[in-house]
């Protein structure tokens, strides 16, 4: 999740800012220097994923870590398994660390896709090139994890990295022709873009811009459920951008459409890039309707319910440390912190403590 804006304007000492900068044009020069990339690899540190599922490890406290292998390790697990070392260059650069590491994420498994090898997405058993789940996991000593799953195992610092590196995987995997040629793409070594076989187009990774705001009449804010969301779960609304609206007119759209509310006062707070289902580009903001304005006029086929909820619910929601499961007494749940939403009801908790958002 990004920072606020106050605290990224606020960076201080030179001496930070210049690592940070260093670092930037790291990333940049290996997307522009395919050797360089390439060159970056062995000492780099690879996040492995087997058909779009992070490789996880268990520590000695029992939470759970991404593996640290470096290319050079992987070299190694590649060559045991008999499998091409050369698997290595179809990793996907995702980053640098604060350490100067260039950060790659590779899949091993059966949708990976490299346009100089045969893979094939309908073969049954192990395909060309695809790497058995089980004997990887062997030895590097974890297990992949679906996403959905690790994304919430993982540390704040750590999750980001990871649902970045499958989203970067995804989009390689499902991008592999030209829409405007029908031809074969192909990728820079970095995989930070893909260009057209014709040579008539560049293709940039994507995200699908999210609007989602939490609304507050003063008093109380409002949160909605999905019939999909896991019991008890309620969140702040969001909606897809459509093409042209600026941020503040999909707000509205979607406020009105959601729970036929007018709102006003948007104020922006942060974003973050969700990567489920596909990736999203979620833009976190605040908004408010008058209480004499607040009556809510549900359209069900978007949400199953949606509800104002007053500041000693959502404290005793903060409080819940496991969803609730089958046969629990209904209990409200809230998305968990990596979720820009909660950073959006923590905020608003704040605001309310400290007597700022009252009519
Ligand atoms: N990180 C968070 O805190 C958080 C919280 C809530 C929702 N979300 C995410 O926000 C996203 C959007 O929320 P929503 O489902 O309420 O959106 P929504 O209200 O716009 O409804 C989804 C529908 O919009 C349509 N749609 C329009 N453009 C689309 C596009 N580019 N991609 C996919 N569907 C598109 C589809 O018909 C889809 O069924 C979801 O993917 C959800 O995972 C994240
Ligand atoms: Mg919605």
């Amino acid at each position: 999740m990004s920072r606020p804006l106050r605290i990224l304007l606020s960076c201080p000492p030179t001496r930070r800012c210049s690592s940070f900068v260093s670092r930037m044009r790291l990333v940049n020069r290996l997307k522009a220097d395919d050797d360089a990339c390439a060159a970056a690899l062995h000492g780099g540190r690879i996040f492995l994923f087997h058909s779009l599922s992070p490789l996880l490890q268990r520590t000695d406290r029992g939470t759970f870590r991404t593996s640290a292998l470096t290319g050079s390790d992987l070299q190694s697990i590649l060559k045991k398994l008999g499998s091409d070392e050369s698997l290595l260059k179809e990793s996907v650069l995702i980053g640098c660390s604060e350490q100067n590491q260039a950060q790659f994420c590779l899949d091993v498994g059966k949708n990976t896709v490299n346009p100089g090898y045969s893979r094939f997405w309908s073969c049954s058993g192990l395909c060309s090139g695809e790497l058995d789940q089980a004997a990887v996991e062997e030895q590097c000593g974890g297990t992949f994890v679906d996403l959905r799953k690790a994304f919430f195992l993982l540390t704040s610092a750590e999750a980001p990295l990871v649902a970045k590196g499958q989203a970067l995987l995804r989009w390689h995997q499902t991008n592999r022709f030209c829409s405007a040629t029908g031809q074969p793409t192909h990728r820079n070594q970095a995989g930070s873009q893909r260009f057209c076989s014709s040579g008539s187009a560049i293709y940039y990774p994507k995200m699908s811009p999210v609007v989602i705001v939490l609304v507050s009449d003063g008093t109380r804010c409002l949160l909605g459920r999905q019939a999909s969301f896991p019991r008890g779960m309620y969140s702040a609304l969001a909606g897809f951008c459509d093409m042209g609206e600026t941020l503040e007119e999909a707000l509205c759209r979607e406020v009105a459409e959601e729970v036929g509310l007018e709102v006003q006062n948007i104020s922006y707070s942060s974003s973050q890039h969700w990567p489920f289902p596909h990736s999203s580009f979620m833009l976190g903001c605040h908004a408010s309707v008058s209480p004499a304005h607040s009556q809510l006029n549900v359209d069900h086929s978007e949400l199953e319910d949606a509800r104002w909820f007053s500041l000693d619910e959502i404290t005793c929601a903060l409080q819940v440390k496991s969803p609730p499961r089958r046969g629990d007494p209904p209990v409200l749940w809230l998305p968990p912190p990596h979720a820009v939403a909660n950073r959006l009801i923590r905020e608003w908790v704040d605001r309310q403590r400290r007597g700022e958002d009252r009519p």
